[in-house]
């Protein structure tokens, strides 16, 4: 049986912010098709990494090979709403124009998912007026509505009640199936509930599979 390519490659990375390199000499495989469970102290470069693959940074050395062509979808650490739009609008950002029956298609689903994540009717409401585990929550819900074949994860049930949180994996667990997804979390219980989640850590601007 062949082994699937991996979907991310890193050869002797090294990334300089400032006068650091948050990420040095770093080479890594990320298999296609999984959960990378990504992890390390606050600070030590888990977001850079996440950047670096997404394409948002290039490395001051060092090779990184990303897949051709692959449709990413990101919820990043600040939700990145627009305030003025409503939770609907702010889902349908990604896919730009939409005609009617694709648009009310998308309006029903993001209906139902407001609602499976503890949201229920608020979908007219203004990104501006929700709480930040809400505002949290309609973030995930554009990454995983949008059409992808990547999807980065930063910390993404950060400042959740556990209640909110379990039902927003619930919901969040079965869009990501198929896809590669790199999950950045400080929970040891949000790794453990992943499927089969491959594991890395991020220490001393080193990225080493397993745990800390
Ligand atoms: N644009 C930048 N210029 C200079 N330094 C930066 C920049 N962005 C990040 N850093 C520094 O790089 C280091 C790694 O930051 P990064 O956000 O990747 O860490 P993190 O592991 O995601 O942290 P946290 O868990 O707190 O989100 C930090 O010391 C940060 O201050």
């Amino acid at each position: 049986m062949s082994v699937p390519a991996p979907a991310y490659s890193l050869a002797d990375v090294t990334v300089r912010l400032g006068e650091r390199d948050v990420l040095s000499h770093v080479s890594a495989d990320f298999a296609a098709d999984r959960v990378h469970v990504v992890r390390g102290a606050s600070g030590a470069g888990k977001t850079t990494l996440l950047r670096l693959l997404m394409g948002l940074v290039e490395p001051d050395s060092g090779g990184v090979r990303r897949p051709d062509g692959a449709r990413l979808a990101a919820a990043f650490q600040e939700d990145r709403l627009l305030d003025s739009l409503t939770v609907s609008a702010n889902v349908r950002l990604p896919h730009g124009r939409m005609g009617g029956p694709e648009r009310a298609r998308l309006l029903d689903e993001t209906r139902r998912a407001l609602a499976a994540v503890g949201m229920a009717g608020l979908e007219s409401a203004r990104a501006g007026e929700l709480s930040g585990g809400q505002r949290r929550r309609v973030s995930l819900l554009r990454a995983a509505l949008s059409t992808s074949d990547v999807v980065f994860l930063d910390e993404p049930l950060r400042g959740l009640d556990e209640g909110s949180s379990r039902a927003t994996m619930a919901w969040l667990l079965p869009r990501l199936a198929g896809k590669t997804v790199f999950w950045v979390t400080h929970s040891e219980a949000e790794a453990a509930a992943l499927p089969a989640p491959v594991l890395w850590t991020v220490d001393g601007g080193r990225v080493r599979p397993g745990r800390m």
